[in-house]
């Protein structure tokens, strides 16, 4: 059987008191999962997968490895159970700047594996020169910011679980396919540490690609079903 990385019981979240985004939740992710989230707009994809490191608030429980988020330390919880946003908004500075910062961070330190060239290495294979890391994040495209924040997050090596919000939405095909074989091997990979994936694409084909699970979410609830289809 492969180990038990989350588990999700009766999840909820709420936009105000008795006004349900997402209800009922349950299922658990195993190792080498790569679950695919599908629905609607507005259906409540992100706001699932921001809960799932403990970043909406949310009632229900949430275990990682069979203990609650608080008990690791939240911010040492999410390094592990690392969200990646679709785009990083308007964060001041250039990307080494940003790598630099969160490399120094309390929960990061004392990894041996930690090396600020890895991110950068990552990026490299998905065609971002290493000049871009020292220009602003403004001047940067969609697509160039896209890829080093997913760069960041593999390369800092500290994640168990990736949470992917619509991670290749600003990218061509190429790129998008050069994103999905490297994230796909890293998980197959013994050396990585990363173990799994809940990945929301708009994209059947993508999900196809790389899905092994879909839930899908409608009706303020998620299902899980046989295919993406
Ligand atoms: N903090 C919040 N306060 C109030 N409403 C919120 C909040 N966050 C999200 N919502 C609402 O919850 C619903 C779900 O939003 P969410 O971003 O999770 O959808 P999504 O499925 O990821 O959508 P998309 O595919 O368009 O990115 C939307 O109606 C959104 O407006």
């Amino acid at each position: 059987m492969p180990e038990t990385l989350l588990e999700l019981r009766n999840v909820a979240v709420y936009k105000a008191p008795g006004q349900p985004i997402i209800t009922d939740v349950n299922f658990d992710v195993l190792d080498r999962d790569i679950i695919i989230l599908q629905g609607k707009s507005g259906s409540g994809k992100s706001t699932l997968l921001k809960a799932l490191a403990h970043l909406n608030l949310y009632e229900g429980e949430i275990a990682y490895r069979g203990k609650t988020p608080q008990s690791y330390g939240i911010p040492n919880f999410r390094t592990k159970i690392l969200y990646v946003p679709q785009r990083p908004s308007l964060l001041p500075g250039t990307p080494r700047e940003f790598l630099q910062v969160v490399s120094g961070f309390k929960s990061h330190r004392g990894r041996t594996t930690l090396s600020i060239d890895d991110p950068i290495r990552v990026a490299a294979e998905w065609g971002i020169e290493e000049e871009l890391w020292d220009r602003n994040w403004s001047n940067l495209s969609g697509g160039e910011s896209q890829r080093i924040a997913l760069a960041t997050a593999i390369g800092m090596k500290t994640a168990e679980v990736l949470l992917l919000d619509e991670p290749t939405s600003a990218l061509d095909a190429q790129s998008s396919a050069a994103v999905e074989d490297y994230i796909i091997q890293s998980l197959k990979s013994a050396d990585s540490n990363l173990k799994a994936a809940v990945w929301i694409t708009h994209s059947e084909e993508q999900g196809k690609r790389v899905g092994s699970r879909f839930l899908r979410i409608a009706n303020g609830t998620a299902q899980e079903e046989a295919s993406s289809v």
